[in-house]
């Protein structure tokens, strides 16, 4: 069974509706009349393959820093750590909204400036990543209006958590390995993800599955020209365990290779998340504790990359 399409073209409270039923069952959805032109993507995933085709020294010159910007070798991540053997067969990078070193906010974890591969190794990479950056950082803000709709809040009600908003591109590749499920062996291993929402798209490779009812592993397979929108344990703990934060994984069954990216949409660091009144039944207990976007994102960022940032600090 497929996981539901919701279109920014259909009426607001169709989509609102689609969008709730989607949050509340699957944790994933289709999105689809987002606007963001395929050039940009298909330029994008353009981008991003030469870059991953640099020789490692290239790559590793610009090693992930101490604010999670840069690029994360092969196997550096292990996302299953209880099920894999060895690393998840995937190399990334990660871009996050520019922050100056010295200003107040670059004290903050998770904040500082992006590194950037060579203009002259890979001219346009970087006017295009931005672009897609953004667009994708206009998408989450039209979809923020309808989430808060879905939750029967005011349309910006989730406007002044995202006025500093984490936001972090993950273009991935995955090498042509084929995953062994039964070895623990995954081209990204089963993992929630930690944030509020993820936009994903991919090269129209397979791999991406998610499980809903504890015990079986569905596809979802691409949809050309929309993107795979799921929610995270932030958004999940903002809703009380109302809205779901599904577990998923990627499997290599095909011997190729796969390129995919991420956008993770978070608040602002110092947003709090505590479970929202519209979705507690009169007299119901908070499933967690207060927390904030970026406490909670810490705690699963350290759990999850291995001596991160100890060897590449800069
Ligand atoms: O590459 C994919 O399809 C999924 C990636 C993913 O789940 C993640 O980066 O959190
Ligand atoms: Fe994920």
């Amino acid at each position: 069974m497929q996981v539901p399409v919701v279109s920014l073209a259909a009426p607001e409270a169709e989509a609102a509706a689609v969008l709730r039923r989607a949050c509340i069952e699957d944790g994933f959805f289709y999105l689809t009349d987002h606007g963001i032109p395929e050039e940009l993507v298909a330029q994008t995933f353009e981008q991003q393959r030469a870059f991953f085709s640099l020789p490692l020294q290239d790559k590793m010159r610009i090693a992930a820093n101490k604010a999670y910007r840069g690029y994360t070798p092969f196997a550096d991540e292990t996302l299953d750590p209880q099920h894999s053997k060895r690393g998840d067969t995937h190399e990334g990078l990660y871009y996050g909204r520019h922050v100056d070193e010295d200003s107040e906010e670059g004290k903050l974890p998770l904040h500082g400036p992006n590194q950037w591969p060579d203009e002259a190794l890979l001219p346009g990479y970087r006017r295009v990543t931005e672009a897609y950056w953004q667009a994708v950082r206009q998408l989450g803000g039209r979809l923020l209006r309808l989430l808060a709709l879905s939750l029967g809040l005011p349309a910006d009600y989730f406007a002044p958590y995202f006025t500093q908003p984490m936001l972090f591109l993950r273009p991935l590749h995955y090498s042509a390995e084929k995953s062994d499920v039964s070895d623990g062996l995954f081209g990204a291993g089963a993992h929630t993800d930690y944030g509020m929402l993820t936009f994903l798209r991919t090269d129209g490779e397979p791999g991406l599955q998610i499980c809903t009812d504890g015990a079986t592993w569905r596809d979802v397979l691409p949809i050309p020209g929309a993107f795979i929108v799921n929610l995270g344990d932030m958004l999940c703990r903002w809703t009380n365990g109302l809205y779901r934060s599904t577990l998923h994984r990627v499997v290599n069954t095909t011997g190729r290779e796969r390129y995919s990216c991420a956008y993770f949409f978070e608040p602002n660091f110092d947003a709090r998340v505590e479970a929202l009144p519209q979705c507690l039944e009169p007299g119901e207990e908070p499933k967690f504790l207060p927390t904030t976007a970026g406490a909670h994102i810490l705690e699963r960022y350290n759990a999850t990359h291995a001596g991160y940032g100890a060897a590449t600090a800069s």
